[in-house]
């Protein structure tokens, strides 16, 4: 095969360019496909013999793949990243880390500098010796299938060297570059002395480089960068240099409202804008944006694609973290799995689920606030004044838009007094709105992939009528069923009435916790917590609280009679 470079290696998956010539389906390429040259040779090693059929690469354009020598082995996309530590854990090795973690991608480290920093700057650097470097590096090499290399903090020319020798010896798919040299609190993490190493040995083999606008100025030898058009002048120059693809960024252009990054692939320029965030906490988004690129090349994206991607996870991640307060310095970090901020605006979140918050479980019903002309929020606010332990929002006729803004401020109503929300079936609406979990039936999302879609905080109820359905839903990671009907309900059509015995049969094979559903109201409540069996919790309730002019007295009437029944809680 002629010459080919590892992004139109990359590319030739999906479209063929003319560059490069098209593979027959019944062709073997190289897995490691891309050749990735410096000074214009190829890499060559032992992987590289290793043959791949054209239907299998397609295939490991998935997050997981399946790897040719032995099919029953799921193999991880992984990113190599050769970089500095950052103490203060906002750039460097640690974001590094933090992003492909964010975007389901393996990442190795090899570490050139250890930093003494935080976000007042950098007090100190230790650099590790050349030899340490490359040892590293033949360790993840030689062992680990790497697919793409991301370099950041390189402290010496030496150092840049040494990946050149082991990326000769061990080929991987793409190089990235993000030609780290001045932190953002503006200290020097490589002197000019690496300019010649960036411009001689890794830009001639970098599959992509993503410079600022100080970086990409100062691989040009000093020339001022001001406008957009700058910015494409200098991606051109830089592309000039060797790599296939040039990324410049222009998070710091003075003279534009929006935030625009110029990407130049050789051929074509694309202006990527969007509004800027206005936030302290920037600290890292360099290196971020850098291993975001290469996990979504490890994912087999197209570089286009990576970059846009890479691009609105900065930014989505940047917005989540503009108001967190780490450190007393001028450039915070942010939260590479936005989830900081929740933890800190919300004064109330369910640590692990309760069992006793099914005592008096409330269940909404969308008709029935019709009927009586109530909102939800109102519903939802006098079942918990009148006693109800959890709320679950049973909207079946609600429009999305609605349900998910009634959601959102029953949410706010709900954490506020300590009760956990949950949605009836609506998985997307429960993520939408951060509710506290779902409850879901057989016929509905099974409960293994709600756990999956939700993850491991989330409560997840499951309906059950068998102690073989209570069985699965321990299996599938439920958090407590619902079993029922024991009685004849209206609320639900043809529902299949599981009687008391039903209820016990269920609730006694159990593992899980239990509550009752189904005509339960003040007449029979006593009668079904009288089981007496341990797993059973609590009733949970529907037309005895909503279809009635005064929820909350009707709630107040049950807890008081819940109170008094003797059961093994109380
Ligand atoms: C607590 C509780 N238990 C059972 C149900 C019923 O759920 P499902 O079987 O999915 O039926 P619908 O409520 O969706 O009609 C429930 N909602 N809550
Ligand atoms: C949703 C549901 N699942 C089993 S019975 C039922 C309806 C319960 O409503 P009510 O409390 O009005 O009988
Ligand atoms: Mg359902």
């Amino acid at each position: 095969m002629g010459y080919c470079s590892c992004s139109q290696l990359l590319s030739s998956l999906i479209s063929f360019p003319k560059s490069c010539s098209p593979l027959s389906t019944t062709q073997v390429i190289p897995k490691g496909f891309g050749q990735s040259r410096v000074s214009g040779s190829l890499f060559a090693n032992s992987r590289m013999q290793q043959t791949m059929s054209f239907a299998t690469m397609q295939e490991d354009k998935g997050l997981l793949m399946k790897t040719s020598d032995d099919n029953s082995k799921l193999r991880i996309p992984h990113v190599l990243t050769v970089a500095g530590s950052d103490s203060g854990a906002g750039a460097g090795i640690q974001a590094d880390l933090k992003a492909c973690a964010a975007r389901g991608v393996y990442c190795s480290t090899v570490i050139t500098a250890v930093t003494a920093q935080n976000t007042v700057g950098v007090q100190g650097v230790d650099i590790v010796p050349e030899d340490f470097v490359a040892e590293q590096l033949k360790s993840v090499l030689s062992d680990m299938h790497v697919d793409v290399v991301k370099t950041g903090m390189l402290p010496s020319v030496g150092i840049v060297k040494v990946i050149l020798q082991s990326l000769k010896q061990f080929p991987v798919r793409a190089l990235v570059v993000d030609p780290v040299m001045v932190s953002t609190s503006g200290d020097v993490l490589a002197g000019p002395s690496i300019l010649g190493g960036f411009r001689e040995v890794l830009l001639p083999m970098a599959d992509i480089v993503t410079p600022n606008l100080k970086e990409a100025s100062a691989l040009l030898g000093g020339v001022q960068l001001e406008t957009v058009n700058d910015m494409r002048s200098a991606a051109k120059s830089i592309h000039d240099m060797g790599p296939r693809n040039v990324l410049v960024k222009g998070g710091d252009l003075a003279a534009s409202l929006d935030a625009v990054d110029i990407f130049f692939d050789g051929e074509n320029f694309y202006e990527l804008r969007s509004s800027r965030i206005e936030t302290r906490n920037t600290h890292g988004t360099g290196c971020t944006l850098a291993s975001c690129i290469a996990a979504e090349l490890a994912k087999g994206s197209s570089m286009l694609s990576a970059v846009k991607v890479a691009k609105r996870y900065v930014e989505t991640a940047l917005d989540y973290s503009k108001d967190i307060a780490i450190g007393n310095g001028l450039q915070g970090p942010f939260d590479h799995l936005f989830k900081l901020k929740h933890n800190i605006h919300n004064s109330w979140r369910p640590q692990a689920f309760d069992p006793s918050d099914l005592f008096l479980y409330a269940v909404t019903d969308s008709r029935m606030n019709k009927k009586w002309d109530r909102s939800i929020t109102d519903a939802v606010k006098a079942a918990i004044e009148g006693g109800a332990t959890i709320v679950q929002l049973r909207e079946k006729d609600a429009e999305t838009r609605d349900f998910l803004e009634a959601a959102k401020a029953c949410v706010e109503i709900c954490r506020s007094h300590g009760i956990p929300l949950l949605i009836n079936d609506r998985i997307d609406v429960a993520l939408a709105c951060d509710a506290d979990g779902v409850h879901v039936g057989q016929s509905d999302m099974p409960a293994n992939v709600a756990r999956t879609l939700l993850g491991p905080e989330k409560i997840i109820g499951v309906s059950c009528k068998t102690p073989e359905q209570a069985h699965q839903a321990w299996v599938d990671g439920a958090d407590y069923i619902g079993c029922g009907g024991v009685y004849p309900t209206n609320t639900k059509e043809n529902n299949i009435t599981v009687g008391l015995e039903g209820l016990k049969a269920v609730s006694l094979s159990s593992k899980l916790p239990v509550v009752a559903i189904g005509g339960i109201g003040v007449s029979n409540a006593r009668s079904v917590m009288e089981l007496g069996v341990p797993t059973l919790k609590g009733v949970a309730v529907v037309s005895a609280l909503f279809d009635r002019e005064l929820v909350l007295t009707e709630t107040r009437k049950l807890h008081a009679l819940l109170k008094e029944t003797p059961t093994h809680s109380n």
